[in-house]
């Protein structure tokens, strides 16, 4: 089934406001229609239901993939641990695999798919085009929004072998904290109970390891795609600002950002930056659909954003 976007939103008299409410709406080809609600922030219309029939982020609903989901989730809990996240954070500075563009790296994700998303099964390229497209078109002018989009999941090129092959459960999925309590917020927290760290007493408490208001980048938080497309930016010189590379290094981090939790080991530069994250947030999630765009008619514009934020080879 194909689904496309109504073309009017591309008229710029439209889209020339951020609080302007625009008038897009899924058409699927059966002439069936998603229905719409107005989730409030930028005035972007989110689909209530995911192209596979349920709501969005709905991880107790009975079906194969909420399975496989489940199961990536158990792992994850299981494995990340404060030790491994450290470890890995020190192997992946080095960026020693590889030398390549931006553009060569969105190229290759037409080969992963993520087996922790209960709301898309498509090749992930397709989902960096439609959230870039997506809030491109609520807010025209933030062209760092529309570049930090298109970057943002770029890091699960982990999950190819030229980048160490690993597995799911360190790639993908939501993240969290380590080296303090899990939230009840977190997804699937009852895995947790088999984690090393939980016999780790200076784990336990609410601050655990780090004190009030420290500065999330003081915080270890489950390795992923998140953190390594932060330092593949930071570390080859990027110019976007910081609210976008706080978008790549967060956007996974669902217990602060949706729920509130760990609010308490952020300092007032995240609290600025959250708020940009929040917004970035419904395009990520809401814009997820088998909507195909078409890549070689916007690679153009996307192209020139590179260029003006990124040298042209990086280091990953
Ligand atoms: O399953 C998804 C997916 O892996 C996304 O890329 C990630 O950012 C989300 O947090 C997660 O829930
Ligand atoms: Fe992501
Ligand atoms: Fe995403």
């Amino acid at each position: 089934m194909t689904v496309c976007f109504d073309q009017s939103v591309q008229d710029p008299q439209l889209v020339d406001n951020k609080n302007h409410c625009n008038t897009h709406e899924l058409v699927l080809e059966e002439g069936f229609m998603v229905p719409h609600h107005n989730v409030g922030t930028g005035g972007f219309d989110a689909p209530e239901i995911n192209a596979f029939g349920h709501t969005f982020r709905d991880y107790d609903v009975e079906s194969e993939r909420q399975k496989q989901v489940e199961e990536f989730y158990r792992m994850n809990h299981i494995y990340q641990t404060y030790d491994y996240v450290k470890k890995m954070r020190e192997e992946y500075k080095k960026l020693d695999k590889l030398e390549m563009s931006i553009w060569e790296c969105c190229e290759l994700l037409n080969e992963v798919v993520d087996e922790s998303d209960p709301d898309l099964d498509e090749p992930q390229i397709e989902h960096l085009l439609q959230t870039a497209e997506a809030i491109r078109k609520d807010y025209p002018d933030e062209d760092w929004l529309h570049l930090t989009a298109l970057i943002h999941d770029l890091g699960k090129v982990l999950l190819l072998p030229r980048f160490g092959e690993l597995p799911q459960w360190a790639v993908v999925g939501d993240t969290h904290p380590l080296g303090c309590a899990f939230d009840d917020s977190i997804v699937h927290h009852k895995y947790f109970k088999e984690n090393p760290d939980m016999n780790n007493p200076a784990y336990q408490t609410k601050n655990g390891i780090y004190s009030e208001g420290c500065g999330l980048e003081n915080v270890m938080i489950s390795w992923g795609h998140d953190d390594y497309m932060y330092l593949v930016a930071k570390e080859n010189g990027t110019t976007l600002p910081q609210a976008g590379l706080f978008i790549i290094r967060y956007h996974s981090f669902y217990p602060l950002h949706r729920s509130g939790a760990y609010k308490h080991l952020m300092n007032e530069e995240d609290a600025e930056n959250l708020k940009w994250l929040q917004i970035f947030n419904k395009y990520d999630l809401y814009s997820k659909s088998k909507v195909r765009v078409d890549v070689e008619k916007v690679k153009p514009y996307y192209m020139s954003l590179i260029a003006k934020y990124f040298p042209e080879k990086l280091r990953w």
